[in-house]
């Protein structure tokens, strides 16, 4: 198997940084039509900073709001807005979900497309695929693309302008890159990408998490204040830019499908990628055998910034056995990353993971 590094064409962050998408575009040749795929709140804070930038790099463009899912449906709607002004690039600007649907319509038409997360909740900025849910919720697939996107441009003010609830599920998400890419890399399997895993990736996904141990708890705190400082760049840097070019080059592993499993349940609706993803990982821990210290360190982590460590915690108060099974079956069915693990799973043996992870969080 050939090693597979990919990222974004380019990365730019900080302050204020929607004052330079249209400059950024326009030395990427991106000079539109542009539609740009939104929703509320990102709207509400950005749609001056784009009238300003965007018209002063002389981009026309017009705004789809986002329906709220990213599926089938949502997808063909960005791609009839597209159709009128003739797009030829794609902005998504929001949540994970607006960027997927974003990059979704733009692989089908052809087109750049351009992410501007306005949260940092999870690592689907820098990625080079989609994930496809139905319009209720339940995941559904992954679209590959052959391309990352053209230009992700981060606003950290407006990220620190978001709750913080979405900063910490953001953390959820990033902390399993690092447990994830070890164990694509010592079963030696594929990444994201379908390649194996260079060093680069690796490292990477060491860096995410060493930041996310240093920094978590003052970049938390600052958002709950609304400012950005050092310590919400580099998180956010963590989040966003390490945690995305670690996964999808680095791989993933049980912790995400324990997320996709958990999606069959409507209870579980409610709670974010990265607060699924997070209790995904005590699972991956338990059901891999690691020590009790690391799974110690995690737990401990995960309640100091307050992800959760429970069932209970991500809508699940007491399942029924039935329903774990329904997660366990969908969380290993086909092409899901839980068969990355170098041993064989069955849904007996993640029923119990499930079960011996919630004992561990309840018990601390
Ligand atoms: N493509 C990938 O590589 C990849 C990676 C990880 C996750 N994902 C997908 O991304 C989705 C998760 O993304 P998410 O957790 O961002 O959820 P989300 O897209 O539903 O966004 C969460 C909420 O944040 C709001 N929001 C965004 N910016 C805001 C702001 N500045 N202020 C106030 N509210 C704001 C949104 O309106 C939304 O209600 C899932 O569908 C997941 O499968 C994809
Ligand atoms: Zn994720």
């Amino acid at each position: 198997m050939l090693a597979v590094f990919g990222s974004p064409g380019r990365y730019v962050q900080g302050r204020d940084a929607t004052a330079a998408l249209g400059p950024e575009m326009a030395r990427l040749g991106l000079t539109g039509p542009a539609v740009i795929v939104t929703s509320g709140a990102p709207m509400r804070l950005l749609e001056d900073a784009w009238r300003t930038s965007l018209d002063g790099a002389g981009i026309p463009y017009t705004v789809h709001m986002f329906g709220g899912e990213c599926s089938d449906q949502e997808i063909d709607r960005v791609l009839s807005a597209a159709r009128d002004p003739e797009a030829t690039v794609i902005v998504g600007a929001g949540g994970g979900k607006v960027l997927d649907t974003a990059r979704a319509a733009a692989a089908a038409l052809d087109v750049p497309v351009v992410t501007c997360p306005t949260t940092a909740s999870s690592d689907a900025p820098c990625s080079a695929l989609s994930v496809v849910y139905s319009p209720d919720g339940t995941f559904e697939r992954y679209l590959f693309y052959p391309r990352n996107p053209d230009l992700v441009l981060v606003d950290t003010t407006a990220i620190a302008a978001a709750p913080a609830r979405l900063l910490v599920a953001g953390i959820g998400d990033a902390l399993a890159t690092w447990y994830e890419a070890r164990t694509v890399r010592e079963a030696r399997r594929a990444n994201q990408l379908h390649g194996a895993q260079t060093a680069s990736a690796g490292a990477l996904a060491e860096l995410c998490r060493r930041i996310l141990f240093d920094d978590a708890p003052a970049a938390i705190r600052a958002v709950r204040a609304g400012a950005v400082t050092p310590a919400v760049e580099r998180l956010v840097e963590a989040n966003t830019l390490l945690s995305g070019l670690g996964f999808e080059s680095g791989g993933l592993a049980v912790a995400h499908s324990v997320h996709n499993g958990l999606t069959v349940a409507a209870e579980t609706h409610r709670f974010l990628h990265g607060e699924k993803v997070a209790f995904g990982l005590l699972v991956q821990l338990v059901v891999e055998g690691r020590p009790e210290e690391e799974l110690a360190e995690v737990l401990a982590f995960s309640a100091r910034v307050g992800l959760p460590r429970t069932l209970a915690q991500v809508g699940l108060a007491d399942p029924p056995i039935e329903l774990l099974r329904g997660i366990a079956v969908r969380a290993l069915a086909e092409g899901e990353t839980a068969h990355n693990e170098p041993f064989d799973l069955d849904p007996p043996t993640l029923v119990d993971a499930l079960l011996a992870a919630d004992a561990a969080g309840r018990a601390r």
